[in-house]
């Protein structure tokens, strides 16, 4: 066995309250999502984690859920890392549009193709292929040698983003991703072998 991988989506944005389309956007949390980052950091706290070094978007919502982790943690001076590549998926024309009308105006089965299938990209935007090709490089590259080296590693991130990651490392279909869902401000573990499959994977819900 490795290291410990902890990835944890932002607490709700203000889009997501609103039912917008957010992708590169940039609105921040909520009171509901603040706690609920505040939370995820309590919760990583009772269980005994201390991240080694953290990664996050360059997207506000989730380096503030980080910086909310890691002041619960004790550890609010810890290196983090924050790059595009672990950027919410880009949403294109559909980004700030709200969902509902969309759903209205395209219909619910092609929204719903756009949110969650694999390969089809909403317009002017990235399928979730498209934020895979972008996300796992990076994993590879930048995240993954420190998880092997036997650390353990705070990814603060985005749904569809994470989703990227599950889908590669849990070993997903293209189908069975659809059905994926992440939840805001809710702990994601993975323990590691040193071959980097997964030795164990634990969702610390309430
Ligand atoms: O709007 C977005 O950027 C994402 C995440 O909030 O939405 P969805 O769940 O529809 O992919």
């Amino acid at each position: 066995m490795s290291g410990t991988l902890i990835l944890v989506r932002h607490g709700q944005s203000e889009w997501n309250l609103k039912n917008l389309f957010t992708g590169w956007r940039d609105p921040g949390l909520t009171e509901k999502g603040h706690e609920e980052a505040k939370e995820a950091g309590r919760k990583l706290k009772a269980r005994g984690f201390r991240p080694d070094i953290a990664f996050t978007s360059v997207l506000s919502r989730a380096q503030v859920t980080n910086d909310h982790i890691l002041r619960e943690l004790g550890q609010e001076d810890l290196e983090t890392i924050r790059d595009q590549a672990l950027n919410e998926r880009d949403y294109g024309d559909l980004s700030g549009l709200n969902k509902d009308d969309a759903r209205q105006k395209w219909g619910e089965e092609q929204v719903h193709i756009w949110r969650r299938s694999y390969d089809v990209p909403p317009p002017g935007g990235e399928s979730l292929k498209d934020t895979g090709a972008r996300v796992w490089p990076y994993f590879l590259h930048d995240v993954l040698p420190h998880v092997l080296r036997g650390e353990t590693v705070l990814v603060a991130a985005h749904g569809n983003s994470l989703r990227a990651l599950v889908m590669a490392l849990d070993g997903m279909s293209g189908e069975e991703i659809v059905k994926t869902e992440i939840g805001t401000g809710v702990p994601i573990v993975y323990r590691l072998n040193a071959d980097s499959t997964v030795a164990s994977k634990e969702i610390l819900e309430d």
